[in-house]
């Protein structure tokens, strides 16, 4: 028969797959009743969100735990925290993940957004480049796992190579470049969760051999849901830029967006409104599609500059997301990495 601190033993690496932390980490198990001279052993456990498959993988891992031991009699009860308790355990620093090449000087960029489609991946990748025209060592983790799409704007066919176990990123336009996209085969949907998708975005930051970085830009998962807080709390503490377009709704969704990184101890350095305006050629003219006025809302709202205010247009080259330095769009984005160079 086991003791109570035998149980707990037994239960404290156990993962919340709801909150990717172990019970040890959460303080999940809420009482255990193991008594002397009987073979049962009562649990109450609390997890992140119950009657989820999430719940029934963990309680599936507790009994086989136990069955290994020779208890074959366990009742298992489970409690969700609070909404006070999960504020708590969300605000609590998880481990951030270091680079393996790390040599102090990295600083980390995030670039998120309150919704999808707004052009967060396309000034990811060009700011990116812009910071590489300006002479600095440039990566990207498209950590945006299941709408990865860094690979196909930046034009990359090649994959990352091995050296020993540890991964050479893509190098193209002076970037090294990591992505779930290399590991998918033609363009399979991602359906890894919890603790596999933690797994795989700390490999992106520690199995592979980044050279010398200056800054890494992480481009996030849109939006404010489940992903994205994930990925939020599993990347290092970064500096952050919001991107949203000039329309009010997207502004609003955005300063979700900005209040969820604040909340998971990252630095909004500024905003970036794409998509503001159309200028005609011939005219000069400026149409404003989207309306006006998103991204400085959006600015005051988080106390933080209005960086840039980006007008649609296409990249000259076909294939690639990436704007020639000599287009007026590519001049926007060195004014970008300039400001994050001064900034620094
Ligand atoms: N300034 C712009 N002018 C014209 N097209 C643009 C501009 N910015 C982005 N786009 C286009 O808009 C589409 C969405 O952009 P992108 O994929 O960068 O958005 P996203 O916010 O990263 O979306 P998701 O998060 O859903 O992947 C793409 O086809 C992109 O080429």
């Amino acid at each position: 028969m086991l003791n109570k601190q035998q149980v707990m033993a037994l239960l404290k690496s156990i993962t919340d797959r709801t909150l990717n932390k172990t019970l040890a980490e959460t303080n999940g198990v809420r009482a255990i009743q193991a008594e002397k001279g009987t073979d049962h052993v009562g649990l109450t456990i609390a997890i992140g969100k119950i009657n989820t498959p999430e719940q029934t993988e963990i309680e599936a891992e507790i009994v086989n735990k136990f069955n290994r031991v020779g208890v074959e009699s366990i009742a298992i009860q489970f409690e969700a925290f609070t909404e006070a308790e999960l504020a708590r355990l969300n605000q609590a620093k998880s481990e951030p993940p270091s680079l393996l090449t790390d040599n102090g000087k990295t600083k980390f960029i995030a670039i998120a957004s309150g919704k999808g489609g707004v052009g967060k991946s396309t000034v990811t990748v060009n700011v990116a480049v812009a910071l590489a025209r300006l002479g600095k060592k440039v990566g990207i983790v498209d950590a945006d796992i299941y709408g990865f799409s860094v690979p196909d704007m930046m034009g990359i066919t090649d994959r990352p190579t091995l050296k020993g176990n540890r991964i050479i990123p893509v190098t193209a336009k002076g970037v090294q470049v990591m992505s779930m996209g290399f590991f998918v085969e033609d363009n399979e949907p991602v359906i890894w969760r919890g603790p596999r998708l933690g797994k795989m975005l700390r490999s992106f930051f520690v199995e592979v051999e980044w050279d010398e970085l200056d800054y890494l830009l992480l481009d996030l998962p849109p939006g404010t849901g489940d992903m994205a807080l994930s990925v939020h709390q599993m990347i290092p503490s970064s500096k952050e830029l919001i991107v949203t377009t000039p329309h009010s709704t997207a502004a609003f969704v955005a300063s979700r967006a900005g209040k969820m990184a604040i909340n998971t101890n990252h630095e909004i350095i500024g905003v970036i409104e794409n998509m503001s305006y159309f200028q005609s050629q011939l005219t000069g003219e400026k149409e404003y599609v989207f309306g006006q006025g998103g991204g400085e809302k959006l600015a005051d709202e988080l106390q933080a500059p209005l960086i840039a205010q980006i007008p649609l247009g296409q990249p000259s080259k076909q294939g690639s997301s990436i704007y020639e330095e000599i287009d007026p769009i590519g001049q926007i984005y060195l004014q970008v990495a300039q400001f994050i160079l001064d900034r620094d």
